[in-house]
């Protein structure tokens, strides 16, 4: 996070904090903490939840507010506000570069509540979904308003789509797949359709950095924003002196059980072989990871002039959209990378999922999809790091698997703060998780056959393993169950989706947060962004981390 306006935001710990060493206990004297400098809320983490909760907060004169970010201000990555550059940010000092372990083989609101997270089903969600949204549909694709916010900080727009994105789109529709105007409304996801983009009027990348933290929030006086200041634990009194006092980790699913685990909050074992004093004993700090992992990167060859490949192999032609989009605002590099989706579910017996195989049906109800699948108009080999030979095009698509059976683990692997924690995700462990990947491979085959996207793609049957265009040219007929196995072992791949490691609920053994987000036992003391989701969502997090933000922000207004 960050902000055009890096003056207001500090760098340095002495400018907003008391320097303190602590003891390796951890626990401070209630006499030292009378002389600290002190705020009603310090918010640990300014990602997507962490910068919603310290604009909420701050709007009442009355609060004093501290917003801690490890990273650097966003103002100096120029890829970070071209909407179509996010690839670019792979591997650059704005990526945590965290990587799994080796995985051997290689997951709604109403359940939410049912599952223990009382007052978090739709009912209740759905006003903050509306409050952080400005919807600005575009003619081509009108959209409910009464599904939408209209002044929210949050822009969400239609951005233009590469010609084969539409065939795409209407192939799936050829096979059964409903064509929707509109993913993000209280009928669920279930459907085909372009994404909306958060996207801002100025044609950048909105993030809720940029959104609510604006020129206006950073100066309000109560409000302190510190950037490059890495969060290392969380110091404890044994009496709690202010009542109105918190401190709300919002450091994403690997940062907020890292920063507990640090802290001596989590499973005892664990932390007794780590050698960190235990201030609560949470087994379920760490645990219960959930991510939407995908088959794998299938690429199809296509013909000329239907896909975008000409951002990636002419240099000329990437320079020419840049200075579109610069001096207009237009093309495609306002535009996302993925650019459309379809939503789907693998009991859908009309769909071409080949031989039935068994599923664990982990969904909300019949109207949520359990798979998702996602198409980028131009080959891109290795996340981006690489690219076809010139004069080679090709389409990019991968299903999700939405609703997986297979959790995982987040835990520290010493004190150290700087030292990443291990991230086991146990990706596909359960056969069913495996099963979703095999079938939605073969649907994908079976779809790229189908006209009108068959006819601008240029499929060659001679092509085999280890070709970057197979699986892609493989007969979906005669292509094995094992063949695909294989493919999505080798590829399978993270979609950055991890929820639920810090998981809410009402039992302290099989969750760490309360439903109103409060670390089960200790005072003064929540947490607020995707870790804490009840179990993963048939969507992408990002709008829910939002609106789980901005209720947070009222829920603690109103307790205070
Ligand atoms: C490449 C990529 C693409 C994605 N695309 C989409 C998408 O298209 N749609 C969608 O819905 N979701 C998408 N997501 C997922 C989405 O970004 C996350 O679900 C969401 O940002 C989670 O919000 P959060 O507040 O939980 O965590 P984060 O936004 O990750 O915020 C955590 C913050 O805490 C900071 N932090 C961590 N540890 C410390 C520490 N010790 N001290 C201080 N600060 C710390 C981090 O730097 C970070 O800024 C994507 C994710 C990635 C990585």
């Amino acid at each position: 996070m960050g902000h055009t306006s890096s003056k207001l935001l500090a760098c340095q710990p002495s400018s907003f904090a008391t320097p303190y060493t602590p003891s390796a206990g951890g626990f401070v004297a209630d006499k030292e903490q009378e002389t600290w400098r002190s705020y009603n809320y310090v918010v640990v983490g300014g990602g997507t939840a962490g910068c919603v909760l310290a604009s909420r907060l701050s709007e009442d004169p009355r609060n004093t507010v501290l917003l801690v970010e490890a990273g650097a201000s966003h103002e100096k990555s120029f890829f970070s506000r071209i909407p179509m550059a996010f690839l670019r940010l792979f591997r650059s000092p704005f990526d945590w570069n965290y990587s799994t372990t080796p995985q051997a083989a290689l997951g709604d609101f109403d359940s939410w509540e049912q599952q223990g997270a009382t007052g978090w089903g739709y009912a209740s969600l759905r006003k903050y979904f509306i409050k952080a949204e400005k919807c600005i549909p575009s003619p081509s694709q009108p959209v409910d308003p009464a599904e939408h916010g209209s002044d929210g900080p949050l822009i969400n727009t239609h951005v233009p789509i590469a010609p084969v994105c539409s065939k795409f789109i209407e192939a799936a529709e050829a096979l059964g797949v409903p064509i929707t105007n509109d993913l993000n409304t209280s009928k669920g996801t279930l459907g085909a359709a372009p994404f909306v983009a958060t996207v801002d009027e100025k044609h950048e990348r909105s993030s809720t950095a940029t959104a609510y933290l604006s020129d206006d929030v950073l100066k309000r006086p109560n409000l302190t924003v510190a950037v490059s200041v890495m969060t290392e634990k969380i110091l404890f009194a044994r009496t709690s002196d202010a009542a109105d006092k918190e401190v709300i980790l919002c450091a994403g699913v690997v940062g907020s059980p890292q920063i507990l685990q640090l802290s001596g909050i989590g499973d005892s074992t664990h932390l007794a072989e780590q050698g960190i004093p235990l201030v609560r004993d949470l087994p379920a700090v760490g645990r219960n990871m959930l991510d939407h992992v995908s088959s794998g990167a299938l690429m199809f060859r296509a013909r000329a002039g239907w896909t975008w490949d000409y951002l990636t192999q002419s240099p000329l032609r990437a320079a020419a959209a840049l200075a579109k989009w610069i001096f207009s605002g237009t093309g495609p590099m306002s535009s996302l990378a993925f650019q459309v989706g379809l939503f789907v579910r693998t009991d859908d017996e009309r769909l071409p999922f080949g031989p039935p195989l068994a599923i664990q049906d982990r969904t909300s109800g019949p109207r949520a999809p359990d798979l998702e699948f996602v198409l980028v108009p131009f080959a891109v080999v290795d996340q981006g790091l690489g690219y076809p030979p010139r004069g080679t095009y090709g389409i990019t698509a991968g299903s999700i698997l939405l609703k997986p059976v297979s959790s995982g683990t987040i835990m520290i692997k010493s004190s150290d703060p700087y030292d990443h924690p291990v991230i086991d995700a146990n990706y596909l462990a359960d056969e069913s998780d495996m099963n979703v990947l095999v079938k939605s491979t073969r649907f994908l085959l079976h779809l790229a056959r189908t006209p009108p996207l068959s006819d601008v793609l240029d499929l060659r049957p001679s092509t085999t393993k280890g070709d970057m265009f197979w699986p892609g040219d493989a007969d979906p007929d005669k292509i094995t169950d094992e063949e695909v196995r294989e493919f999505v072992r080798d590829y399978g791949q993270s979609t950055w989706h991890p929820t639920s490691s810090v998981r809410m609920g009402n039992d302290s053994k099989t969750s760490a947060v309360d439903p109103n987000l409060r670390v089960h036992s200790v005072e003064a003391l929540r947490v607020v962004d995707a870790s804490v989701f009840p179990d993963q969502v048939s969507g992408h997090p990002c709008a829910v981390v939002v609106a789980m933000a901005e209720r947070a922000a009222d829920l603690i207004q109103e307790e205070a």
